[in-house]
């Protein structure tokens, strides 16, 4: 597990400078034989990043997450709006120099070794090859490979956990400011992401920013600074961890009986579970109970507390009437 020192503290001590800012981003896909069909994969998405920060952008299958990444990354063109990264708008080649990619699905060339592969992308930056081997080994300590393993094993003896960490060296041969991380940990066993996990705390250590898209939430709310929730293309919401799910200063309570008119002036964030409504209070619990018993509602519990990342997400999904499978 992590030190008390690994993990997120509140109040977030980053430096406000924004390192990644979109305006009313949207983006639309044309499909079908006769380019007819429409997809809106973004929709007015406006979003910012600042330098040291690890940002989570969530959201379920096909919310957008890749499309947003990949707009910033200069991969895919904006149908419209406007994205700055480092303070140069997107697709600004002394940009590019800085930032570190790792795709959900990386290409690997298969018949080489890890040394042979990084040796490969260092070439592409450029890297002059006296720095290349001190680069390498690096890396290879940061994402815990043996040298030895990465001068000899070829990359199709390697597990899928081994490949990510590769794929992330390489994400970060260029020493780049901004880490942009596609699903890391996605088909990735416990250990595996508890690596991944690790590896990104380090750098987050070493000041550099890190924007991941992930649906894996509890990786989520244990290494991001802050995050996004996006959702068929449009940014629900972002903020920080304590932002979005409170302080743990609120009352959770299940409610049986009544309906959402007469809960919601008193419950934010109201589901309906287990044929209960469980809900977030908003007001002073002494005048709650008195309005349960007016209308003859029945309290199920209440309890100081806030809610999981996960909770939240999927309160915030079903609120807009999006089902949630993981
Ligand atoms: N090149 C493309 N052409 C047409 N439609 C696309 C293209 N890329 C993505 N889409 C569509 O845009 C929407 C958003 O896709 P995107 O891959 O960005 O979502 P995602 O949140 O990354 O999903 P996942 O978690 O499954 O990777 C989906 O409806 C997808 O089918």
């Amino acid at each position: 597990m992590y030190s008390a020192a690994d993990l997120p503290t509140e109040p977030i001590q980053i430096n406000a400078v924004p390192v990644v800012q979109t305006w009313n981003l949207s983006k639309v896909y044309r499909t079908g034989f006769w380019l007819n069909q429409k997809i809106e994969s973004l929709k007015d998405c406006s979003l910012t990043v600042y330098q040291g920060e690890t940002f989570g952008l969530l959201g379920p299958n096909g919310a957008g997450k890749t499309t947003l990444l990949k707009t910033l990354l200069g991969i895919v063109r904006p149908t419209s709006g406007k994205a700055v990264l480092l303070g140069h708008p997107i697709g600004n080649l002394n940009v590019k120099q800085k930032i570190g990619y790792l795709p959900e699905n990386a290409y690997i060339y298969d018949y080489l070794t890890a040394w042979e592969f990084l040796d490969f992308i260092a070439g592409l930056f450029h890297l002059p090859s006296s720095l290349r081997r001190k680069r390498i080994t690096e890396l290879l300590d940061l994402v815990g490979l043996a040298r030895s393993t990465a001068l000899k094993k070829k990359l199709k003896q390697y597990s899928k956990g081994m490949l990510q960490r590769v794929g992330m060296a390489q994400a970060l041969i260029n020493d780049p400011e901004i880490v942009f991380l596609d699903e890391p940990m996605s088909g990735l066993d416990p250990m595996g992401r508890y690596r991944m996990r690790e590896i990104i705390l380090s750098l987050k250590k070493q000041g550099k920013t890190i924007f991941f898209n992930s649906h894996i939430l509890a990786d989520v709310e244990q290494i991001c600074d802050r995050i996004a929730l996006l959702a068929l293309g449009e940014l629900i919401c972002q903020g920080s961890l304590n932002e979005l799910l409170g302080d743990g200063n609120a009352y959770q309570a299940i409610v049986k009986g009544g309906n959402s008119e007469t809960l919601t002036p008193w419950l934010t964030n109201l589901s309906w579970e287990n044929s209960c409504w469980h809900g977030q209070l908003i007001g002073e619990l002494d005048q709650f109970l008195i309005h349960l018993k007016q209308f003859d509602l029945q309290l199920i519990s209440i309890h100081l507390a806030r809610p999981s990342l996960e909770e939240f997400f999927i309160q915030q999904l079903r609120a807009r009437g999006i089902e949630f499978s993981r």
